[in-house]
């Protein structure tokens, strides 16, 4: 039996990650950790007998006690929650599927205690990846991307050990707004930009996606993740979100990864690296598809992304500015508090006023957190 631990198990991706080892048969969940959903959590418990399961708050933690007091399984809380559960004793790997840079601390933990991380938690990466990758080396650790177009790249890797890479041609569907300007975003509602054309994700990566942010963290996870720089990825837009992403070899090769939008498939293929699993549900019909589109992407309307390019190329704390500035600037659309298209001026004006500071400590990361944080509640 495999044994994991799941941050994040009541999300979309961690309730598809619990999908797969239901599937599967031969994977023990040691540990889950969730924000406030208790009414799924005390489900899962039920289901997957963990030792161990955190929850973000005390209140939360108490009702959930109360709930399987009839069960084994201990309760624990907070970021030392959080930790407790990526470090439980017996797990071999971590998934990240918790949101945010909260994902951050616990991570480096897991890595410290020798797990396996089936990454999902992009954020994490953005904001340290110059942290993590020598530190995943130093433990002798794996990070499996989980992330669909990391997943595709880390797949059309194989069997080209040696190989360096020429570029990664990094897909986006384009959102939502593809092919609007902005006058015609001045006034979009939170409903229009969760409606995904593709995709089925929790809340704030939708959005992520509808303003192309999500691809200029991807960018940046491509960077550490492959070892390359940021002009090395080209990002095309290819719409029906068919190819997952691709390698350009020296040769002109291109390798790439196609599926259908299904996440449960980097979601397996992490878990059971280098294995291939059967996994039921739809398949790609190539004789109904039809065509595949490809496309520049707007840069100009969607400037996130250049924004993110920027903080890629320049690198130390400023990808924490533009990752945490989009987190506030997101969960405040969300709430209604902002403009959809303030979060990229949000993100602008924080990476304006930001002094740089080359190899961040993870101190200094949570510091340009709670900083940038500040700066926007201080706005107008
Ligand atoms: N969804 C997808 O298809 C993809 C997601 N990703 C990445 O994976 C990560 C997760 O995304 P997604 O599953 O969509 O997100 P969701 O919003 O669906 O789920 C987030 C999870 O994190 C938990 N959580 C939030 N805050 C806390 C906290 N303070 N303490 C403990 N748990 C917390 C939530 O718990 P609760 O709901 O109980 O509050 C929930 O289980 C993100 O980094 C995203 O960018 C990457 C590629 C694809
Ligand atoms: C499923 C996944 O990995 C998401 O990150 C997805 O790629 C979002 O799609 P776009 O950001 O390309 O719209
Ligand atoms: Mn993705």
């Amino acid at each position: 039996m495999k044994k994991i631990a799941i941050l994040g198990s009541t999300g979309s991706i961690g309730t598809q990650t619990l999908e797969v080892v239901r599937e599967n048969k031969d994977i023990e969940v040691l540990g889950l950790a969730a924000g406030k959903n208790i009414e799924l959590l005390e489900q899962q418990i039920r289901e997957f007998h963990p030792v161990c399961v955190a929850v973000w708050s005390e209140g939360k933690a108490e009702e959930l006690k109360v709930k399987i007091a009839d069960t084994d399984t201990r309760v624990v809380t907070g970021m030392e929650g959080l930790i407790e559960i990526a470090t439980l004793e017996k797990a071999e790997i971590l998934v990240t599927a918790i949101v945010g840079m909260i994902g951050l601390r616990p991570t480096i933990a897991a890595i410290q205690a020798g797990k396996d991380i089936a990454l999902a938690n992009k954020e994490t990466m953005v904001t340290a990846g110059h942290l993590i990758m020598p530190m995943a080396k130093e433990y002798n650790v794996r990070i499996l991307p989980v992330d669909s177009e990391h997943s595709a790249i880390f797949q059309s890797l194989q069997g080209n050990k040696g190989n360096p890479i020429h570029k990664i041609l990094l897909t986006a569907s384009g959102g939502p707004f593809r092919g609007k300007k902005e006058e015609d975003l001045l006034n979009i509602r939170v409903e229009d930009a969760l409606k995904h054309p593709n995709w089925s994700m929790g809340q704030k990566i939708t959005i992520d996606s509808s303003t192309m942010v999500n691809k200029g963290l991807e960018v940046i996870e491509a960077k550490w993740l492959f070892d390359v720089n940021v002009d090395q990825i080209q990002v095309v837009v290819q719409p029906q979100s068919v190819i997952h992403s691709m390698v350009e070899y020296e040769d002109g090769a291109v390798m790439a990864q196609l599926g259908t939008p299904d996440m449960k498939l980097p979601i397996q293929y992490a878990l059971y690296y280098p294995e291939r699993r059967y996994l039921p549900g739809d398949r790609l019909d190539f004789w109904e598809m039809g065509k595949l589109d490809f496309e520049k992407p707007d840069m100009e309307t969607f400037y996130g992304l250049k924004l993110a390019y920027k903080a890629g190329r320049e690198g130390g704390s400023l990808p924490t500015v533009l990752n945490a500035a989009n987190e506030l600037a997101v969960s405040k659309f969300l709430k209604r508090e902002v403009k959809y298209l303030e979060i990229m001026e949000i993100i602008e004006d924080c990476m304006n006023a930001h002094k740089n500071i080359a190899n961040p400590s993870l101190e200094q990361i949570l510091q340009t957190e709670a900083e940038t944080y500040e700066r926007i509640e201080s706005r107008r």
